[in-house]
């Protein structure tokens, strides 16, 4: 699927969150827009009648269909005609305010909306999401997803409103006189070329622009958290150097996209100056008797300044338009930078399924077998030695034990079944299939997030731990050797604590997870252990396995003996044939 069209998928998916709101607004607007016009008549009769006298023109006022609405110019119409523009001001600014009021409720869901779907995803992905920079991640909740605000808020409202309105105004002049109709309808179409123009070059440079901010942000708080490495080996000066140089390259990027955003306005007002003069000079002559073809010589001045009042207000909604669009090419930029931050497996199609869709969806599959590999190799990059992984087949309820020396392949093994990929298999390249259904991995680096062990533990999955209680807590803890760490404070990463507290951190929270609901993919888990708390692991393990749940156990020579008695098969790395 290209990125332009997995944007406007993301979008349309974004837009379906605020329901009927949208609708609403385009309503009120509308409305909004209609009370204008019933106003505009209402002035128009009402100036007519009061410089008709004064003018001393003998054009009748009745000689256009709009004006029949009115009847005759005598005093109680024209009091009519006021009250009305005031009742029709009245009810625009009703409209208005509701429409604007609608239009930021459907904002703000937008945004809310795509703000709990990211936070979801990762929590739902928390293994996923270890290396990558914290400051990074939380930079894209705020601005990308501000900007959806604007394409949600304006930008959509806008367009319906761009048509219908101009729409509604052609109807009326081309009724009052076809030739300033005909001066409007060629008139119109330069704007939204111009916008598509513009529009092209704004959306890339939005693009450029928000990724400028992340790589900024990313970058300050990267040197505020190593502000003493940096004074202590006395690099201030150029830390303060290169943060200047980040912060110039977002100025210049900044006043690009500025810059191309006020040359199109200018542009289009521009145009719609040119085409509004245009029209007046045909008025004017016309009702002077300069121009005596066509529908010129019907003129009245009801007709006439009913025109050249309607005639800004038919560009005004194509120029907000153009305005908004900006909104449009800055919602495309944070959609492809919202997907980027999503974890691989949660692309748009995928969105408004469970978090754990692409594994989850074939859980239910008729074979007999979880997963059934024919034996082949895997390499990360064309260049590099391929990886032989052996055949092999796993079943609800095994536990596998797969073993072999280091570097031989055991955590791609792992990867693989987790997040699949392409291998080549004895039928030739073809895609290895993660396990179907929820997964509870244990990596060998696990990600640590700032908050007690508790919480660590507990934020798994979206909701897998989210309900344990403080006794599994406390027991799980103890299974690990951690007896008493669950209120211990964890700072961001984990850079407080051991890389083996923190491999047992990990550990306890797949540990945690609801057996009925996950498997188990445990990378060493027995690494680093003393003697008393392995045997308490492998009791757990044990159990777990007792209780019916799938576990794949990747292990050194290290605790192989035990785990080899316990596990239903194991797959030796490195000697290409299936043990039981
Ligand atoms: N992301 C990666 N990109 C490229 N090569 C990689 C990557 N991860 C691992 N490798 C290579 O793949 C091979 C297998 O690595 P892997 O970590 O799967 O081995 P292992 O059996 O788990 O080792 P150990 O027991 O030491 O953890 C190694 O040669 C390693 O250098």
């Amino acid at each position: 699927m290209s990125e332009f069209k997995r944007e406007h998928i993301y979008l349309k998916h974004i837009q379906a969150a605020t329901g009927r709101l949208l609708l609403v607004v385009q309503l009120c607007a509308f409305m909004a827009s209609l009370s204008l016009l019933v106003q505009l008549v209402a002035i128009a009769y009402f100036l007519s009648a009061l410089l008709h006298p004064i003018l001393g023109d003998a054009d009748s006022l009745h000689e256009q269909p709009l004006v029949s609405v009115f009847n005759s110019n005598s005093g109680n119409l024209v009091f009519a005609a006021l009250a009305i523009a005031g009742a029709a001001l009245v009810v625009r600014v009703v409209f208005q305010h509701l429409a604007d009021h609608f239009a930021a409720r459907a904002g703000q869901r937008a945004c809310q909306q795509a703000r709990a779907e990211l936070t979801e995803h990762w929590r739902a992905s928390l293994v996923q999401q270890a290396g990558k920079q914290a400051p990074e991640q939380a930079g894209v909740l705020l601005e990308p997803v501000e900007s959806l605000f604007g394409y949600i808020a304006r930008y959509l409202p806008q367009r319906s409103q761009a048509v219908m309105v101009p729409a509604v105004i052609l109807i009326i002049v081309f009724s009052l006189d076809w030739v300033a109709g005909l001066f409007l309808l060629v008139s119109a179409p330069l704007i939204p070329v111009f916008m598509a123009l513009v529009g092209m070059g704004a959306e890339r440079l939005n693009q450029q622009h928000m990724e400028t901010l992340q790589r900024l942000s990313a970058l300050f708080i990267d040197r505020l958290r190593n502000l003493s490495l940096l004074y202590t080996s006395g690099r201030e000066s150029a830390a303060t150097a290169h943060i200047a140089k980040a912060a110039d390259e977002y100025r210049r990027i900044n006043m690009r996209t500025l810059r191309v955003a006020f040359l199109s306005s200018a542009v289009l007002e521009f145009f719609a100056a040119v085409a509004i003069a245009a029209l007046a000079i045909y008025i004017g002559f016309s009702l002077l008797g300069y121009i005596d073809w066509g529908p010129s010589q019907h003129l009245s001045l009801f007709s006439g300044l009913l025109i050249l009042m309607l005639a800004p207000e038919f560009f005004q909604p194509l120029r907000s338009f153009a305005q908004y669009y900006h909104d449009r090419a800055a919602a495309l930029g944070a959609a492809s930078q919202l997907l980027a931050a999503q974890p691989t497996g949660s692309a748009p199609s995928d969105i408004a399924g469970p978090v754990l869709s692409d594994n989850t969806a074939r859980a239910a599959g008729p074979e007999p077998w979880l997963l059934n590999y024919p034996g082949g190799t895997y390499r990360y990059h064309p260049n590099e030695p391929a990886i032989d992984i052996p055949a092999f087949r796993l079943c609800r309820g095994d536990l596998m034990l797969v073993t072999g020396p280091s570097g031989v392949g055991k955590s791609t093994l792992l990867r693989l079944l987790t997040h699949g990929d392409v291998a080549t298999d004895v039928h030739g390249s073809t895609i290895f299939a993660p396990l179907p259904g929820k997964i509870a991995l244990q990596r060998q680096h696990p990600w640590l997030f700032a908050g007690t062990v508790a919480d660590n533990l507990k934020l798994f999955y979206a909701t897998a731990n989210a309900n344990a209680s403080d006794a599994d807590i406390d027991a799980v803890l103890d299974d690990v050797g951690l007896t008493g760490f669950a209120e211990v404070e964890v700072v961001e990463q984990g850079r407080n604590i051991s890389g083996g507290e923190a491999k047992r951190i990990a550990l306890a929270r797949c540990l945690l997870a609801p057996i009925s609901d996950f498997m188990l993919v445990l990378d060493e888990p027995l690494a680093g252990l003393d003697a008393a708390t392995a045997d308490r692991v492998l009791k757990r393990i044990h159990s777990h396995h007792k209780q019916g749940q799938t576990i794949v156990i990747a292990a050194h020579e290290h605790g192989k003996g035990q785990l080899r008695e316990m596990a239903t098969h194991c797959l030796a790395m490195g000697i290409t044939e299936m043990q039981s």
